[in-house]
């Protein structure tokens, strides 16, 4: 296997052995502390931009299958882990974590001391990095140049809108970069879902009379997606809107809010949340750099609904005199518990109840 190098920005470098592509990469490092789930993680639209630190000393040990896959490529620039498995073996496997790689073209290092790397993580919060095949001079002032990309939801969401029908309840799905996960809860549950890109307009959706909204999850930074705010503005205004992750992020936005970058952010799915208002403890699915501030919240009409039990960071929101709610953590899971999975049950029941309402004050 060929010599490959992780740099980081500041000036850390760490040697391990090439599999997947070897090709140079630049881009976020972040830690995923999940056990397993790894083909969900690397396929899963949020990790765009990132290099993924598996902290788990053995990544590709159940190889890669045909029903795991959030998005059918890899999402994750690059992945990083102690040791790969040479031998995978379960029922469901198609093909090694390995040859995956290869045949998508995907970079990876293997024989990372990721304990240690973690650890700089933790300290000095996530940092851009490159994955090379030689530590040149200029490689430090390169890594320091390099500006992650601002269209990287206008690089994942769908280019055309799309439906899987049934005869139920209609909820238009805007796409920032979805999880196939959020399809599988939302056809579990008969949903006739009808698909948008991110850029869509609010008159578009209407158009389409659903009956509800739900806004996906995504890779970046919040606020470059600020074209999405006036289209949110008007759907909740009309129609029960729920939204996951970058799709709660940007209601949260829309509402006056602010976000903000954590140090490290979440990325697993042991991270147990507070739901305030039953009182109920979650283990929920996590992958979220970003944040809503809480303190921004005083000047809104929102208002907390789930928090996280660790560092108390802002999991859930809701719109007073709205149907409208949102969560920064995944109740579609995949990788991890379903506990959250009740949401879409909340979400669908506040789409009956408002129906109600309005046939009672027509
Ligand atoms: N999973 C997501 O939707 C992530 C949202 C956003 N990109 C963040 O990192 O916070």
């Amino acid at each position: 296997m060929k010599k490959r190098y992780i740099v980081l920005e500041n000036g850390s470098v760490y040697e391990g052995e090439s599999f997947g592509s070897d090709a140079n990469v630049m881009a976020e490092l972040v830690f995923n502390t999940g056990m397993s789930g790894y083909q969900e993680s690397i396929t899963d639209l949020s990790y765009r931009g990132e290099m993924i630190v598996f902290t788990y000393p053995l990544i590709g040990n159940y190889g890669i299958n045909r029903d795991d896959f959030e998005s059918l490529r890899p999402a994750a620039s690059a992945i990083v882990v102690h040791e790969i498995a040479r031998r995978p073996s379960n029922w469901r496997q198609m093909m090694s974590l390995e040859e995956w790689a290869e045949r998508m073209n995907m970079p990876g290092i293997t024989g990372i001391d990721t304990r240690a790397l973690t650890r700089e993580l933790r300290d000095n919060g996530v940092m851009k990095a490159a994955l090379v095949n030689e530590v040149t001079d200029d490689i430090f002032s390169e890594i320091k140049k390099f500006v992650p990309s601002k269209k990287m939801v206008a690089d994942a969401t769908t280019k055309t809108q799309y439906q899987n029908p049934t005869d139920g309840v209609s909820i238009a799905l805007i796409d920032f970069g979805l999880k196939n996960s959020i399809l599988r809860s939302l056809a579990k549950r008969g949903v006739n879902v009808m698909v948008f890109p991110a850029d869509v307009d609010a008159e578009t959706i209407l158009a389409a009379n659903p009956d509800g909204i739900l806004l996906s999850n995504g890779p970046g930074n919040p606020q470059d997606v600020a074209y999405a705010i006036p289209t949110i503005q008007t759907l909740q205004e009309q129609l029960p809107l729920m939204g996951i992750c970058l799709g709660h992020q940007l209601f949260a936005i829309a509402n006056g809010a602010e976000t903000y970058k954590l140090k490290f952010g979440h990325r697993g799915f042991n991270h147990a949340v507070r739901n305030l208002s039953k009182e109920r403890l979650d283990f929920t699915s996590q992958n979220h750099g970003y944040a809503v501030n809480r303190d921004s919240l005083s000047k809104t009409e929102l208002v907390v609904t789930h928090e996280e039990i660790n560092d108390h960071t802002v999991e859930g929101i809701r719109l007073k005199n709205h149907h409208a709610f949102s969560v920064q953590f995944h109740p579609d899971a995949a990788p991890g518990p379903h506990d959250a999975e009740y949401l879409f049950d909340d979400f669908l029941n506040m789409i009956e109840n408002a129906k109600k309402e309005t046939t009672q004050n027509a």
